[in-house]
């Protein structure tokens, strides 16, 4: 049986995409108040005292990381990758897979609407 725990977080930068047809909304310059949630996930017999996958308090530390390298930011300047919904789900658990083992997935939101979400 495996256990999934969620926390989100929010971040507000700006972007401009690539790659898009010339009349794109997207390739122009805007912003937008981004949703990142991170996914953990363990197995039954893994769980720690008290009983968790990890203490949502101990992810405070990418609380501060997305202030510091998302939060306000122009975020073609912080990925190498265009800087698509995906590209930053893939970017994002790249970034922290290391100090999360148990990190099994990261979405992304935009808006309200959408999400992109990496699940390797
Ligand atoms: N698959 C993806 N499609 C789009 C992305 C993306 O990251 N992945 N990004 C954008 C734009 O950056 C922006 O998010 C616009 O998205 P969209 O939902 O089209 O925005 P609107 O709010 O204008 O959409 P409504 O139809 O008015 O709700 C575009 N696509
Ligand atoms: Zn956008």
């Amino acid at each position: 049986m495996t256990l999934r725990i969620s926390k989100q977080f929010s971040f507000s930068a700006s972007h401009q995409l690539d790659g898009l047809p010339a009349n794109h909304q997207c390739g122009r310059l805007h912003g937008h108040n981004y949703l990142v949630e991170i996914e953990l996930s363990a197995g039954r017999e893994q769980l720690t005292a008290p009983g968790f996958v990890r203490d949502y308090g101990e992810l405070s530390g990418f609380k501060g990381w997305v202030d510091e390298w998302l939060d306000h930011q122009h975020l073609n300047d912080v990925v190498k990758e265009n800087p698509t919904a995906e590209n930053l789900a893939i970017w994002i658990y790249e970034q922290w897979n290391p100090e999360l083992p148990e990190l099994t997935a990261v979405r992304v939101s935009e808006t309200p609407k959408t999400w992109a979400e990496y699940r390797p």
